[in-house]
């Protein structure tokens, strides 16, 4: 006999046995109701097992709450991988896999009473009901000359159900619960014209034909994952930690102990073919990637398989999706958009329409990687290189990472995009793990922006008190921009909180002798920290440099600029756009609908202006603080800038004027922005990548952070230090590891949060480690352990 091994939906994580009743169909990724003790409960069954003789009956489930099972097998198996690999419980994972939406009942499907024509009524019978039930007649009349032969009740007036039914009961038509979509873009969204391939340049047609060959090719062998032994997310006992379920451990089919492979999830890259490995697509902004997305995903829906875009974000990226929308308009209804303001109505919609094939071309941000499409040949992940793909959340993983990831299990092809590859990427293809296709051109054949470098340490003595943000050069050319009619965007790179000191007169920031990355403040106890290894030093009364008195701590944001630039250019037009102002909802798209139309001069924005907008008008792009984002924590800091800049200088110059774009710094000569200046990838991969291997950062080691939270800041920091102390016994020679120290966000909602950094060469053994030392701690109540796999964020 078979029992059915099923996971209870609520946050404890129990995992029971149920016997299966005959004939019922039931497979890994069902959904079912099960007696759990007194009452009825849902779940998902992870696995269908030989049921074990205990010597009393099994209790039966209840039901299948669906016909056929909500999680596919490659997603259950992916999500498997990801709860070992993160650290997380399969209930959190679960969750990721099938949307709020579609797990709570309410939300079934929407239908309507349909009236059907049952075959063509003979004359006799028309002309009888014409003379004795007019009403009727009328009703058959309007389903005959209907296209569907087939009309909504309600389109029938408010007296017709009374007639339909007696024409029901002469077998002439029939009333039926018809699903209808609650479609998203039913109302509210701009008109989509349709549009047509472009011709493309010779480098874009390589780059497809390349993709394209592997989409025909079939034989993609099933990959074995690194996985870890990590069990789940960890808190304190009473929060979340339960005690082990049976089930979640045995993951014999992905958990191969012989796989070593360091980075995205391969790990036998001989056993694939060439054309199996994943493409990482690097175009210089504006060298036409999207067209190439765009082509690809025509050639494989031709073929008969499903395509997946993941985006940044949705709403700051509506010109990519507004393409796609345009591109595949003759095919509307097969294009699903998965907004994140969709109603949970929309929602359980969109992803029913995805399972059955309706849907075949899904857009979506990070969680769309689950979306249940079947038969996936293709997934693009645009802009690649965004921190928007890591979830910062239960469970923190990768949405590039479980893309590639799934692909594999799938058999699909994919596709990572970006003018500016994450490092982890670009060592990926140096590795021969992933294929490198190059687009060097701007697709309209212009050229890259021209880029200047302001050195902000001789602005000082020139410029008045408020506007010391403003060069003299950036400003005359504003001016110039304004006077011919021409849009400006400048940028500000804000971190709000981290501060790190910087010298005024000659740049020099204070940097940690072993981490290369910039101290931060803390003013509590005025000292200079680094949050990596824990190096301390006092903060220096002079610049160490040029004996400057000056050394302050920087910072100012866009509300500020916005209101100095009013007043340096009274008559231009001036909007901004940043996170607080854009809570209201569509703000972000009027605002950039408004600068399209050429309705505001200069648009001030942060980081989120950064994404793949594309304005013809725009010939000057300022970046005030070039430096800001340099001085923060984290050893990706540089590779940040270098992205900001590359990727914000893209924005100028993409129409019929040539584009010019103005750098302020105090550190002009830092590797991040004079390799940006020179539209130098691979020069700054090089020194990048050379940093991080002398220091043991990833790529080259896998990095993950351990935060303790609590509102009592003395047993957070016990906590972790306890841990710190667990972790150090028997600690393995691969594995470095750093102080427990304050995050550098220390207090964050209203909690004190301290952390600390593991590298390793293998994510296996780190993850095993930390579990051995959370086993063997008792957590205080009132704290929260987390633990993060590939950190992507330090604060
Ligand atoms: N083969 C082509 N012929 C003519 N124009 C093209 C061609 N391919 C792309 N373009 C145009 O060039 C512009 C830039 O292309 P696209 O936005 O696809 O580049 P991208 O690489 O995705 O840019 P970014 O990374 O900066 O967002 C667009 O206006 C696009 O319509
Ligand atoms: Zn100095
Ligand atoms: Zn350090």
């Amino acid at each position: 006999m078979h029992a059915a091994r099923v996971l209870i939906d609520g946050p404890s994580e129990l995992v029971f046995d149920y016997a299966i009743p005959d004939g019922l169909p039931v497979v890994p990724g069902c959904r079912v109701r099960v007696p759990l003790r007194n009452r009825s409960s849902s779940g998902t069954v992870l696995q269908v097992v030989e049921a074990q003789d205990l010597g009393f009956a099994l209790r039966p489930l209840d039901s299948l709450t669906d016909p056929e099972p909500l999680i596919t097998e490659n997603l259950l198996k992916a999500g498997r991988w990801i709860a070992n690999y993160y650290g997380c419980s399969m209930e959190s994972v679960v969750r990721a896999l099938l949307p709020e939406a579609v797990r709570t009942e309410e939300n079934s499907a929407k239908t309507r009473k349909t009236v059907v024509l049952q075959g063509s009524p003979d004359e006799e019978t028309l002309a009888k009901l014409e003379k004795r039930a007019p009403k009727q007649h009328t009703i058959l009349s309007l389903l005959a000359h209907s296209p569907a032969k087939q009309l909504p009740l309600a389109e029938l007036g408010a007296s017709a159900a009374a007639s339909v039914k007696s024409l029901a009961s002469k077998g002439l038509v029939k009333l039926i619960d018809e699903e209808v979509r609650r479609d998203p873009e039913a109302d509210g969204l701009d008109e989509i014209l349709p549009d047509s391939p472009l011709t493309l340049t010779d480098e874009q047609q390589m780059a497809l034909e390349a993709i394209l060959d592997s989409i025909s090719n079939d034989q993609f062998p099933i990959p074995k994952p690194e996985a870890p032994n990590m069990e789940k997310e960890i808190a304190s006992p009473s929060a979340q930690h339960q005690p082990r379920s049976p089930g979640l451990g045995e993951l014999g089919d992905l958990a191969s102990p012989k796989s070593q492979a360091q980075s995205p999830l391969i790990t036998d890259h001989s056993a694939l073919g060439t054309a199996a490995k994943p493409f990482l697509l690097l175009g210089v902004t504006g060298s036409g990637k999207t067209e190439v997305y765009l082509q690809a995903a025509a050639k494989t829906l031709e073929a008969g398989k499903t395509v997946l875009v993941l985006v940044p974000e949705i709403s700051l990226t509506p010109q990519t999706v507004r393409r796609f929308r345009a591109r595949f308009a003759h095919v509307q209804e097969q294009v699903a958009v998965l907004h994140s303001n969709l109603s949970q109505g929309e929602r359980f919609d969109e992803w029913h329409r995805i399972r059955k094939g309706k849907a075949r071309i899904v857009i979506g941000a990070r969680s769309a990687v689950f979306a249940p499409l079947p038969d996936l040949g293709l997934i693009i992940v645009d802009e690649e290189h965004e921190n928007t793909y890591k979830q910062d959340q239960i469970p923190r993983y990768h949405g590039r990472d479980v893309a590639v990831l799934r692909a594999h299990l799938e058999g699909a092809t994919i596709v990572l995009g970006s003018a500016t590859p994450s490092l982890e990427s670009f060592q990926n293809c140096l590795d021969g793990k992933y294929q490198l296709l190059r687009l060097t051109k701007r697709a309209d054949s212009h050229s890259l922006p021209l880029i200047r470098v302001v050195d902000m340490r001789n602005e000082g003595r020139k410029t008045k008190a408020n506007d010391t943000f403003l060069s003299e050069r950036l400003r005359i050319s504003i001016e110039r921009k304004i006077a011919n009619n021409e849009q400006v965007i400048l940028f500000l790179n804000r971190r709000g909180f981290a501060r790190s000191l910087q010298c005024p007169s000659c740049g020099y920031v204070c940097e940690c002798p072993h981490c290369s990355v910039a101290l931060t403040y803390h003013r509590t106890d005025d000292r200079l920290l680094c949050h990596i290894c824990g190096h301390q030093a006092i903060v220096p009364r002079k610049c160490p440099e040029c004996r400057d008195t000056g050394i302050f701590l920087q910072g100012f944001g866009t509300q500020k600029v916005e209101d100095v630039l009013k007043k340096v250019f009274p008559t231009a037009r001036i909007a901004r756009i940043d996170a607080d102002a854009m809570r209201k909802k569509n703000a972000l798209r009027d605002l950039l609908n408004a600068f399209q139309a050429k309705k505001i001069d200069i648009l001030i924005g942060t980081q989120m202006i950064a994404k793949g907008l594309h304005f013809p008008n725009v010939t000057l792009v300022g970046i005030l603080n070039a430096d800001i984002g340099l001085h923060v924590p984290d050893f990706r800091a540089g590779e940040r800038v270098f992205q900001l800049l590359t990727q914000v200088a893209g924005r100028a110059g993409r129409g019929e004027l040539e584009g010019e774009v103005i750098v302020q710094t105090f550190t002009p000569h830092s590797p991040s922005i004079q390799f940006a200046r020179h539209h130098d990838f691979d020069g700054f991969a090089e020194q990048e990548l050379e940093m991080r291997r002398q220091f043991h950062f990833p790529p080259f080691t896998r990095c993950a952070v351990l935060t303790s939270r609590s509102t009592h800041k003395r047993l957070a920091e016990f906590t972790l230090e306890t841990l710190h102390r667990r972790l150090k016994e028997d600690l393995p020679k691969s594995i470095l590891l750093g102080d427990p120290l304050p995050s550098p966000l220390v207090r964050s909602h209203g909690q004190f949060r301290f952390q600390l950094m593991l590298r390793a060469a293998s994510a296996r053994t780190l993850a095993k480690h930390v579990q051995a030392a959370l086993t063997k701690t008792t957590l205080p109540e009132e704290v929260t352990v987390v633990f993060d796999m590939d950190a992507w964020s330090f604060t």
